[in-house]
């Protein structure tokens, strides 16, 4: 308690002054660094810094008619100011305006401000209204000589930061509006077609709306104004996509031809590969393999359902890399998915006298020393790992293409990261990337217009469906018996844990209680578990001996969910399905169904669902399409969830919602082709307006 020893006046004066250093105190230099934080450098900038809500002061409310939780402005004389020590220490104040009374309480405040609302004086006051201890009150209210004449247009509230305050915002805001040409980026013709405001208009409505505007649209962005700086941003993003891509394509890259010949590694392999590639298979890897041959890189999407065989589209193109001399990568986001891969395409490969390196964060220091060795020499012609792959100190000698499979699960700098690691003249490897979550069409035409795609939409020939049964929970014992019935049939089955998001020590304790639960009730079967927490040797080992067929059972948590092929499974059970997402439940479900045996996946569920969780399991009942999955997921979920924030430039949206303007990005995809082709100019100038000082963006 040393600060009470201070006399009352000092201690009113000292706090705000401090404070007040943040504000009036500060300089121009000062207000210039919390611009920059802001990222507010060029008028320009200025003029795009847009509110995020308003206060209305264009109309005073009687104090008679407030109402707690309302913001509002009031207008009356002051009836008493006085410093109150109990039960704090603050300034108290009352005005009435006749339809009754209302309290101002400062906790802080200046000396000034106690001057400010002298009895008598008519002031005009603003705040949030609550119902206090001394009667309906404002704490902290702005306050204001009533006799400034009301402004005519809604007060615009900025995004800012610490120090500074709103007046300063607003002040060069207003001074930027006037330096600034608002011209439109837009033809004309483009506007009127899609029905959108000039630039102009639109700016000055959000900086300064007319009392008469609908605020609620305002504030949900859905105002004609809103929607213009919207499809701005997005045209702008389109454009950049655009330009991203014909940047790629400015860079070199190793020409990797498909060589002619039996004695190719890709030819060979073909040979030994136990079927024949499908319709879309082939033609896959045709694309790929014209990219592949180009001298700028390719990067290439490739989506394909679960079990429709992008494996051997990745050793092929692998393949053709080695061929012509160059290492190929291939990295994936989990050890039981990279060694999976490894063990699938040693098997193909190794044969043919490729060698191999296998690098994951697990491996001996002695094994990882050797390993990255071969793979700087060059011995190594094709390398198979986790993110291991994109340290630092691992180089390569040679590197033509970078596979990244399942690349939603990598964030966009590991996937740069490994296109980084081409040979030392620089040359950039060509880039391919998995995976087994489809796109809805308009989603990736739209998000991923700086990509290539090619899609699998077949699968090999001889799959039977996969049968889904919901069951409730309160049938276990009837599931039990059916795996059993299986097990004794020479199938496999694969028992999926429950998802535990809040809780991983949980969700490993779940599937432990699980597996011991399933060996009491089927002694006779040997039952296995796999869970992340597993050291990787004993994961490797558990998977080895389900994969040879020697275990019946595998009780697992979702480290399963991507990748795993093991033919002769052919029941899966999913506990508390409610629990998962789509995309998810489609994964595991993925599981089976890959040998000739008719599988079945039975989800368990327990009571009661929500509508979503209804309507999810439904989906899984009724389809196995992955991209019809998909865009039924797209529709529970909306497309920002379903994208998720980590994939490239969705961050830099300002203005735009994913989940709210999938149409008008639709619209803006299209606009920026057209304007490319007939419009030029109005490319640069767009661009120059919105990506200002986001040329990094335009480099990824
Ligand atoms: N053309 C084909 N004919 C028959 N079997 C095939 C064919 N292509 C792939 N397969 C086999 O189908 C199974 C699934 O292939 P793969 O593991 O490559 O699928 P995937 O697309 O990677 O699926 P997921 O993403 O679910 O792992 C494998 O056992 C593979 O050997």
């Amino acid at each position: 308690m040393k600060s009470a020893a201070k006399p009352a006046v000092q201690r009113a004066a000292g706090r705000p002054a401090a404070r007040a250093a943040g504000s009036k105190g500060a300089s121009a230099a000062d207000h210039a660094k919390r611009f920059e934080r802001l990222g507010l450098r060029r008028p320009e900038d200025f003029v795009l810094h847009l509110p995020m809500r308003y206060e209305d002061e264009t109309q005073v409310t009687q104090i008679g008619n407030l109402l707690p939780g309302q913001w509002a402005m009031v207008e009356g004389e002051v009836l008493r100011c006085e410093l109150a020590f109990r039960p704090r220490r603050q300034l108290l104040a009352a005005i009435s305006d006749g339809s009754g009374e209302l309290a101002l309480r400062y906790l802080n405040f200046y000396p000034s401000q106690q001057k400010q609302l002298a009895v008598g004086k008519r002031m005009r006051v603003r705040g949030d209204v609550r119902g206090g201890f001394f009667g309906i009150e404002m704490v902290h209210p702005r306050a204001t000589s009533a006799d400034v004449p009301l402004p005519n247009a809604l007060t615009p509230v900025y995004p800012t930061t610490d120090g500074l305050p709103q007046p300063v915002l607003r002040r060069a805001i207003g001074e930027a509006l006037s330096q600034v040409s608002l011209s439109d980026t837009l033809p004309d013709a483009l506007r009127e077609r899609l029905h959108l405001m000039p630039f102009d208009a639109a700016v000055r409505i959000l900086h300064a709306p007319p009392p008469d505007v609908v605020v609620h649209t305002l504030v949900e962005r859905a105002h004609p104004a809103w929607m213009r700086i919207k499809f701005d941003e997005l045209l702008a993003q389109q454009l950049s996509l655009a330009l991203a891509r014909a940047g790629r394509l400015e860079k070199q890259s190793p020409r990797l031809p498909r060589k002619a010949g039996k004695q190719t590694v890709s030819a060979r392999l073909l040979a030994a590969l136990p079927f024949g590639l499908t319709g879309a298979q082939g033609r896959v890897v045709d694309e790929i393999a014209t990219d592949l041959a180009r001298p700028h890189p390719m990067q290439r999407l490739l989506q394909g359902d679960v079990g429709s065989g992008k494996t051997v589209v990745a050793a092929l193109a692998a393949a053709q890399a080695i061929d012509n001399g160059y290492q190929a990568a291939l990295m994936a986001p989990t050890e039981i998915l990279a060694e999976q891969h490894f063990r699938k395409l040693a098997g193909w490969l190794e044969p043919l006298g490729i060698s191999i390196a296998w690098l994951t964060g697990s491996l001996s220091a002695k094994a990882k020393r050797e390993a990255t060795a071969r793979v700087e020499d060059g011995s190594a012609q094709l390398v198979i790992g986790t993110q291991a792959l994109i340290q630092q100190n691992i180089q390569f000698a040679r590197l033509g293409l970078a596979i990244v499979d399942e690349q939603h699960r990598f964030g966009v700098g590991q996937r740069l990261a490994l296109r980084s690691k081409g040979d030392k003249d620089q040359a950039v490897p060509h880039q391919l990337m998995m995976t087994a979550t489809p796109i809805p069409r308009t989603l990736a035409m739209t998000f991923f217009a700086d990509l290539d795609v090619s899609v699998i939409d077949e699968l090999p020939p001889g799959r039977t469906p996969v049968v889904t049964k919901l069951l409730s929970d309160a049938r276990r014992d009837e599931v039990i018996v059916r795996v059993h019935e299986a097990a004794r049939a020479g199938r496999q089955i694969y028992w999926v844990c429950p998802l535990v998001e809040e809780s991983e020590a949980l969700e490993l304790q779940t599937a432990v209680d699980t597996c011991e639960a399933l060996r009491v009730a089927l002694p006779d079967l040997n039952i296995g578990l796999v869970h992340g927490r597993l050291p990787t040797a004993e994961k490797a080992a558990v998977m080895s001996s389900f994969t040879k067929g020697e275990m019946e059972v595998l009780v697992a948590t979702t480290v399963i969910e991507v990748g795993v092929d093991v033919p002769n499974a052919s029941l899966m059970v999913i506990e508390h399905a409610e629990r998962f997402g789509l995309a998810q439940l489609h994964q595991l479900r993925g599981r089976v169904g890959r040998g000739a045996n008719e599988s079945v996946c039975v989800l368990l569920y327990q009571t009661p669902l929500s509508m979503i969780a209804k309507q999810r399991l439904r989906t899984m009942h009724e389809t196995t399409d992955g991209f019809e999955i998909a865009q039924r997921d797209l529709s529970l979920r909306g497309p920002g969830e379903f994208l998720g924030a980590r994939q490239s430039g969705l961050a830099l949206m300002r203005f735009a919602d994913l989940d709210a303007d999938i149409e008008l990005a639709e619209h803006a995809h299209e606009a920026a082709a057209w304007l490319q082709a007939h419009h030029p100019d109005a490319v640069d100038a767009h661009l120059a307006r919105w990506m200002h000082g986001r040329e990094d963006f335009l480099k990824a």
